[in-house]
């Protein structure tokens, strides 16, 4: 077994865009997990019993499209951590973009979002699940505002940042942290995740080169009670209920 890869030869062209390994029918190597097209949407598939239901990027409909209209607005964690409030509209790069949810909420909010995103397969997702926003005449004006990179931004943050003309502002990290949330889907969504990101042992060079990099403050989302990322202590801290986020913060945003 082996990690993620490609089956249907339609998607060969992604594939190998993307670096992702394709396989033939009737190959030995059997992957844990596989990126396939079904129906309209890309999606990533393992065993159902270990991995549940195929894991797809849907910004137009379910758990998007319900945040998008009832989710809090400016006063929902993520948009008081990127300090967007009247009147203030920051650039920000979610350096670790995941499935962009939280990238979703910023832009659906009024702000630009640079996503950067290293793993191929949930590149590929995004990549996919922006397409379909785009789109659609409800998401579209939202869509158009999130910009997507794939790379290392630990590695090659200038680099990447450097593809926007804009500077970011706010530079947004939520990367992996064991054991977050112990409900059985999220289990299983969060192990096929797991099986493609690790757990991110990197993620205090990521925050050193965001804070070289970001013009005005980097925010860090971490579990409630964890410890902060290795590294300068940060200056704020917000939470709620589930999570918390650390402030780091070079300059007073709208000033
Ligand atoms: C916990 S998830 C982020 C979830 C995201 N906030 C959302 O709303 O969907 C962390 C993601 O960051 C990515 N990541 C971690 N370190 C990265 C890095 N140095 N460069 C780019 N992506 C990174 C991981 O591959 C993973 O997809």
């Amino acid at each position: 077994m082996s990690g993620v890869a490609v089956r249907d030869p339609a998607l060969y062209p992604l594939a190998r865009r993307l670096g992702l390994p394709m396989v033939d029918e009737g190959g030995t190597d059997e992957p844990e997990l596989t990126l396939a097209r079904r129906d309209d949407r890309l999606v990533l598939a393992g065993d159902p019993h270990r991995y549940g239901h195929p894991l797809a990027v849907d910004f137009v409909a379910g758990r998007a499209a319900h945040r998008r209209r009832f989710g809090g607005g400016r006063g929902q964690l993520v948009a008081r951590a990127c300090g967007l409030a009247k009147g203030v509209t920051p650039s920000v790069v979610d350096a670790t973009a995941g499935l962009g949810r939280d990238a979703f909420v910023l832009a659906s909010l009024g702000a630009e979002v640079l996503l950067v995103e290293r793993v191929a397969a949930i590149f590929a997702l995004l990549e996919d699940g922006l397409a379909r926003a785009l789109a659609d005449p409800e998401t579209r004006e939202i869509a158009a505002r999130m910009h997507l990179v794939h790379g290392d931004a630990g590695r090659e943050l200038v680099t990447l940042v450097a593809s926007r003309e804009v500077a970011p502002e706010v530079i947004h990290l939520d990367p992996m942290f064991p054991h977050r949330d112990k409900s059985a889907l999220v289990k299983k969504e969060m192990r096929l995740f797991r099986t493609l990101a690790g757990d991110d042992p990197d993620a205090p060079r990521l925050l050193e080169a965001a804070l070289d990099v970001a013009t005005h403050r980097v925010v860090v989302k971490r579990p409630r009670k964890a410890p902060p990322l290795e590294g300068p202590p940060p200056r704020h801290i917000i939470a709620d209920k589930t999570s918390r986020y650390d402030l780091y913060v070079h300059r007073r945003l709208g000033a």
